[in-house]
């Protein structure tokens, strides 16, 4: 299995590569790119690690070398927030950035499985479809927006909230990756009740966590290390779609045929051609039931902004 990292040697893209490099299976390789000229370094010290997965390191303008054979592309390479900013200030510099990396996995990777972590990640998902399509290597069972963080924060929020064992918390997050497109499905979490005054509360938390972060490092950055542990669920979860583990489960940003819009985050089994089925999200509270509806306008505008900038 060959996992590529693009945007490596970042805050997400070194916390990932470490994880990866502990957590895939022996076997692997890891594949690391970044424009920044110490990737091939962050490469070497990862080698010095004692696991079965071989590292490599990638740096300069043409990402082609590191993707060729990949299975898996993680992309996070991009700029992040600062306070003050929202996630679609991001799109300027992000989107030319996205959509040059996935033109470049659509010429040496066509067959890989992509996860964008680069935000906008309700608009970047979008970029990368229209580049893939224009290659003429689209597969909306290939591409992944992740939104894996949001559902490790909704876990780890209900389960203080709770008093729970956090192991134990399973909390579905559909629809999107910013602000009120966020929706975790607190009906749902199984064993407890929550007021409403919770749950309204609890939303709120989730919708804005990436600001708690991007606030508290003050003028830092944004989440690396979280992210870092999400990307690499999600990344371990593909393989071992790949590997043809049954029940696979995680939510992700698909182009799923949703009948809320064309991208949408639900829960999806993984497979070994990505997506192999895309699974209803269920019962929802009546709150629930006007927040998805409330977020739509806002989701359909960041995708048409996606599929605006490449067309
Ligand atoms: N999906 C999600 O849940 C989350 C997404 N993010 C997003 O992830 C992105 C990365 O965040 P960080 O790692 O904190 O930022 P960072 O600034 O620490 O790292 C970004 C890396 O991308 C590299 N890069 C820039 N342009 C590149 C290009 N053309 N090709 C290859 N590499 C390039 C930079 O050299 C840098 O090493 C941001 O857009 C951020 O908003 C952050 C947290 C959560
Ligand atoms: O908020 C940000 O800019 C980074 C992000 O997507 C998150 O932490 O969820």
């Amino acid at each position: 299995m060959k996992v590529a990292v693009l945007g490596a040697a970042g805050g997400i893209g070194q916390a990932l590569a470490l994880l990866l490099k502990t957590q895939l299976p022996a076997g692997s390789t890891l594949s690391l790119y970044d424009i920044a000229p110490v990737t091939p370094g962050v490469a070497v010290d990862l080698s010095h690690i004692p696991t079965a997965v071989d590292v490599k390191g990638f740096a300069g303008e043409d990402p082609t070398p590191a993707l060729e054979g990949a299975d898996v592309v993680l992309i996070s390479a991009g700029v992040a927030r600062k306070p003050g900013m929202d996630r679609s200030d991001l799109f300027n510099i992000n989107a030319g950035i996205v959509r040059n990396l996935v033109e470049k996995c659509a010429a040496a990777c066509p067959k890989a499985l992509i996860g964008i972590i680069t935000n906008p990640v309700n608009t970047t998902v979008a970029i990368a479809a229209e580049v893939l399509k224009k290659a003429g290597v689209y597969d909306k069972n290939r591409l992944f927006g992740v939104t894996t963080l949001d559902v490790i924060r909704s876990e780890t929020f209900v389960a203080e909230a709770k008093g729970l064992n956090v192991a134990d918390v399973k909390v579905p997050v559909i629809g999107g990756h910013s602000g009120v497109t966020i929706l975790p499905l607190l009906s749902q979490v199984e064993g407890v009740s929550f007021t409403d005054e919770e749950v309204a509360a609890l939303t709120t938390r989730i919708q804005n966590a990436g600001t708690e972060v991007v606030e508290a490092k003050a003028g830092g950055g944004s989440a690396t290390l979280s992210m870092g542990q999400a990307a690499c669920r999600f990344g371990l979860s593909l393989v071992r779609g790949l590997q043809g583990e049954a029940n696979v489960v995680e939510c992700a940003y698909v182009d799923g045929g949703s009948e809320h819009a064309e991208f949408f985050a639900q829960p999806v089994v993984l497979g070994k051609n990505g997506v192999e089925e895309v699974l209803a999200y269920g019962e929802v509270s009546a709150f629930e039931a006007n927040a998805r509806d409330a977020m739509l306008d806002t989701l359909k505008a960041d995708i048409q902004l996606g599929i605006d900038f490449v067309k």
